[in-house]
């Protein structure tokens, strides 16, 4: 398969458990939630998003044709001679509409440890080291255990006890972000220390000013 790839970086996983981490990004192009096109958000599935994942023209974005070909173009990124392990965040866009196993293969051969960030909409491939699943309201999941949900709050219609009680090893929240940011942070927060079944993920590297 060709996989069209909005953009390519190196920097600090922001959000979630391993918020801090090192990490090639990976974004993939094109979602089953949104056209990504600022038109269609009022109709789409999920109404909230804050990327920009439309075509192929980011850093090191493009088509490309060969697995290995984007493997070695990822693993290009990571510090030269560094020790311990490598960590490649693959993201989107959805990115499970395009990762199958050719390039999960590809990517271990590279020496990575292979993370996802998910709208848990599509059924995963076999061989993923860490699924972060993010569900959209109204928007059935197929993907129901895993590492990380992280739940974008608020949001109409998600029953919370329900996703708590889903076998993930962590359940975070995370505020929407946008007009209504702080609001919704205060809430966050509200909800953790009411229920310590929920984690607060923040959006690090928006604080930062990094990628
Ligand atoms: C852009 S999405 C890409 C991966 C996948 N499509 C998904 O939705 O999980 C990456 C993460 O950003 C979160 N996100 C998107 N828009 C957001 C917003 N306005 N505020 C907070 N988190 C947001 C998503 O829920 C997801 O956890
Ligand atoms: N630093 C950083 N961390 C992230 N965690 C999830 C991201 C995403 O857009 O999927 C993201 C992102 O875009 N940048
Ligand atoms: S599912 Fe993810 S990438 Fe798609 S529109 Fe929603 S937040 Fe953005
Ligand atoms: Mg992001």
């Amino acid at each position: 398969m060709t996989y069209s790839v909005k953009e390519i970086f190196l920097t600090l996983q922001g959000e979630g458990i391993n918020a801090g981490r090192v990490a090639v990004f990976c974004r993939f192009a094109g979602c089953n939630l949104w056209s990504g096109r600022e038109a269609d958000r009022a109709q789409a599935l999920c109404r909230f998003c804050d990327t920009d994942f439309v075509g192929t023209d980011g850093t090191l974005g493009g088509k490309y044709p060969q697995a290995t070909d984007l493997a070695e173009r990822i693993a290009a990124l990571w510090p030269a001679g560094a020790a311990g392990p490598r960590l490649v965040v693959l993201t989107g866009g959805e990115p499970l509409l395009q990762v199958d196993a050719a390039l999960i293969d590809a990517l271990h051969a590279q020496g990575f440890e292979i993370a996802v960030e998910t709208n848990g909409t599509v059924p995963a491939p076999a061989g993923l080291d860490w699924v972060c699943v993010s569900p959209k309201a109204g928007n059935a999941l197929a993907i129901t255990s895993g590492d990380e949900l992280k739940v974008v709050v608020p949001q109409a219609g998600l029953d919370l006890d329900a996703l708590a009680a889903l076998p993930f090893t962590h359940h975070l929240v995370q505020a929407l972000d946008g007009p209504d940011a702080a609001t919704h942070q205060a809430a966050a927060v509200a909800l953790c220390l009411a229920d310590p079944r929920w984690r607060l993920s923040v959006q690090t590297h928006k604080l930062l000013g990094i990628r």
